[in-house]
């Protein structure tokens, strides 16, 4: 079943054409890793999924609902489709505790007992039990990236949106991230799109690999075939020689 469907999709800011004739399908349970040169419209690809940004043209269904109908329900989709920021966007006056377990109070209306049990286990799962009773900026940048991500995961969303999840690390920091990245990938059901540069995760866990380039899909593959094969257009292969002598 897809969770995720661009049909013709075109997105311009004022004049500006950000997003050209996008078609692409993303099933549920997918890993799906978009790479490709900065300012080539990853993110706004991205933000469209759950409404962060809105689309001109075409079709945009995800989770079976059509974006552009008056009557779907944004609130819906987000609960649906979480989104995990470069910048955690965690709130900065609420312990790490209430950072996790704040939405699913407000949007689900979990039992308390039963929120905080799924927070502690979510906390543990990141590696960050003893981080509880803390504020965001007492952690590392890596450490609130991951309870970033344990935020997204107590809403039990289908899909998981990762918006260059490690670009703002420092390097140390980055391998504990993609590790609980990557067990979420392997472990669970969930669908998971993920803009990165790092080409280690891509090649261990992602399914397909999406290469945009000025606001277009130039390629879309298996892993298998876009790092072993030799990808048809000039661009991809130029971007991955460049990246992967870095
Ligand atoms: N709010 C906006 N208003 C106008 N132009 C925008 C806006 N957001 C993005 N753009 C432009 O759209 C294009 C695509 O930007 P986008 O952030 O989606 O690219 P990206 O591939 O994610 O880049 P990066 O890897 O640098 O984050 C860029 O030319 C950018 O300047």
């Amino acid at each position: 079943m897809s969770m995720i469907e661009f049909h013709n999709v075109e997105k311009y800011y004022g004049e500006f054409h950000a997003l050209h004739d996008i078609n692409l399908t993303i099933d549920s349970g997918e890993t799906v890793v978009l790479i490709g040169p900065s300012g080539s419209g990853k993110s706004t690809l991205i933000r469209t999924i759950n409404g962060l940004e809105t689309i001109q043209k075409g079709q945009l269904i995800v989770n079976g609902q059509d974006l552009a109908q008056k009557a779907t329900d944004m609130n819906r989709i987000r609960k649906n489709v979480g989104m995990v920021f470069q910048h955690f966007n965690l709130y900065a006056n609420k312990t790490i505790l209430e950072n996790i377990m704040l939405a699913p109070r407000l949007v689900l209306k979990r039992p308390e007992a039963e929120n905080k049990k799924l927070a502690m286990d979510l906390l543990d799962q990141v590696g960050l039990v003893d981080q509880a009773a803390k504020l965001p900026a007492q952690l590392s940048g890596g450490q609130q990236q991951r309870i970033a991500i344990a935020r997204s995961l107590a809403m039990k969303p289908k899909a998981l949106l990762f918006d260059e999840p490690t670009s703002a690390l420092d390097p140390e920091m980055i391998d504990d991230v993609l590790n609980v990245m990557t067990d979420i990938a392997r472990d669970s059901a969930m669908t998971m799109l993920v803009v990165t540069h790092e080409m280690g995760f891509a090649r261990e866990v992602a399914n397909r690999v999406i290469f945009m380039a000025d606001g277009r899909i130039l390629e879309d593959d298996s892993k298998e075939h876009f790092f072993n094969g030799q990808p048809e257009n000039e661009r991809v292969r130029q971007f991955l020689a460049k990246i992967i002598t870095h």
